[in-house]
């Protein structure tokens, strides 16, 4: 695309200065040789007046002069020597070339006329009457004042002898020949200069123009593709370095509002997370809260019941824990809160659902796991409550746990498995506390 505009702009260019220089050189060569021509003409016309003066001066006026000798041969004897003087009409072209001393120049050049053709002109005399026809008018004829109008008078003493009418082209010297080819030659070969150098500076200039478009393209491709932030290279201060600038402000306006969304959009999402984590969260303990437990209990119930997996559940409450509070503190009931927290957290498995399901009491989903083996583990975390070095939270503390486990996925609800498991949890406070019951258990609860 880039290379396609390169070339329309070089040729663009190209076409542009091409048709400068052939225009320039059209009308150069024109203006020369009009210049030629009229010059050709002047000089013509000095000639043929001094003829005209020469001859009426000789006999006293034209008609006179007519009647001893004809204006042609006056002319042709006027400049040529006796020796070379013969009947051949002059106006044929002369065979030989003169030199201004009267010598014959050898050899002759063939069809140089050496001066202009006498009759290159009509004469006629102040009166409009012709004196010299010229082909085109008999000799007495007037001529009508309208031919008139591109005469010239021809003079002598101030006094007008003759009206001359240019008629036909006069022919040019050799030596104008040769200037008007030699400044032809020079305006081709100016053209060919002027052609080379439209292309280097048209190949120069469009590749200096679309080199900075270019850059803008490629600017614009690594936007569409992400990258926001873009700089390109002012060249000077025209439209393209204009147009350069703005893009630049334009990226960077863009990539800055980008961050900014995206650094927001961050801030949002962490924020969504962390509402998202505290909607789930217990706040003392950290552990899950009973609503959230609620909603995932609800799905892995539904989930092993339907395959045929085995799941079990406990509900666990801290013994006398209304007394801790009493005797030692609600804040040293809050740290015993938060220890048991740890140890139920600490000490199951990541796939474990363990929550705060209310005041002193906790609950444990052990999925995939058979009530004997979720028997043991409940035991196992019984005994590290009891184990627990409470001591360190105040000497006269010690506390321990009551559970409750149900494993019956026969029942209809989770509702169902919970209120079994509470059954057993009341049962193990009422057989002493300290304890695990579950119907596996039965007819005894696991005790010390
Ligand atoms: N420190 C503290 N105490 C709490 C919190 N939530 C509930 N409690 C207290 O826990 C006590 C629970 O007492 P009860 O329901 O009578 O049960 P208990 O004293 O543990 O007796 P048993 O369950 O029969 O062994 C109440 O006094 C509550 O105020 C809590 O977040 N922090």
């Amino acid at each position: 695309m880039m290379h396609s505009l390169r070339i329309k702009l070089s040729l663009a260019l190209i076409i542009t200065s091409m048709s400068a220089v052939i225009v320039v050189g059209v009308v150069a060569q024109w203006r020369v040789s009009t210049r030629f021509d009229q010059m050709a003409m002047e000089r013509s016309f000095e000639n043929f007046q001094a003829d005209v003066t020469a001859y009426i001066a000789s006999y006293g006026s034209w008609n006179e002069a007519q009647q001893v000798e004809r204006f042609g041969q006056f002319v042709r004897r006027r400049h040529m020597p006796t020796d070379t003087l013969s009947d051949e009409p002059f106006f044929a072209g002369p065979k030989s070339r003169i030199g201004p001393a009267g010598r014959r120049l050898t050899p002759p050049i063939p069809d140089e006329p050496e001066w202009a053709p006498p009759f290159l002109f009509i004469l006629l005399d102040p009166q409009g009457k012709v004196l010299l026809g010229g082909g085109k008018y008999e000799n007495g004829e007037f001529v009508p004042v309208s031919a008139r109008l591109g005469a010239s008078p021809v003079m002598l003493e101030n006094q007008v002898l003759a009206l001359a009418i240019p008629q036909g082209k006069p022919n040019l010297s050799a030596i104008d020949r040769n200037y008007l080819a030699t400044i032809r030659e020079a305006l081709i070969y100016g053209f060919f200069i002027a052609g080379m150098l439209a292309i280097f500076l048209g190949f120069l200039l469009s590749k200096r123009l679309s080199s900075s478009l270019h850059e803008l393209t490629m600017a614009i491709r690594a936007m569409n593709q992400g990258e926001l932030r873009q700089k390109v290279t002012v060249h000077g201060k025209d439209e393209t370095g204009i147009l350069a600038e703005a893009f630049n402000r334009m990226s960077a306006d863009l990539a800055h509002a980008y961050e900014e969304l995206e650094e927001s959009h961050r801030t949002i999402s962490e924020q969504a997370l962390l509402l998202k984590e505290l909607s789930i969260r217990d706040e003392l303990t950290q552990l899950y809260n009973r609503r959230y437990f609620n909603e995932q209990a609800i799905k892995l119930f539904a989930q092993m019941k339907r395959y045929n997996h085995s799941l079990s559940f406990m509900i666990g409450d801290i013994d006398h824990f209304k007394r801790i509070n009493d005797r030692f503190s609600h804040a040293t009931g809050d740290e015993v809160l938060k220890a048991v927290s740890g140890i139920l957290k600490n000490s199951t498995r990541a796939s474990d659902i363990v929550a705060r399901y209310g005041g002193e009491e906790f609950v444990v989903i052990f999925p995939e796991t058979p009530l004997m083996q979720a028997a043991a583990q409940c035991e196992r975390l019984r005994k590290l409550i009891e184990g627990f070095p409470w001591s360190t939270i105040h000497p006269d503390l010690q506390v321990t746990m009551s559970m409750g486990l149900s494993d019956d996925l026969s029942l209809e609800r989770f509702e169902h498995i919970l209120a079994a498991a509470d059954n057993n949890l009341y049962r193990a406070k009422a057989d002493g506390r300290n304890r695990l019951c579950s119907a596996a258990l039965e007819p005894e609860c696991a005790t010390l």
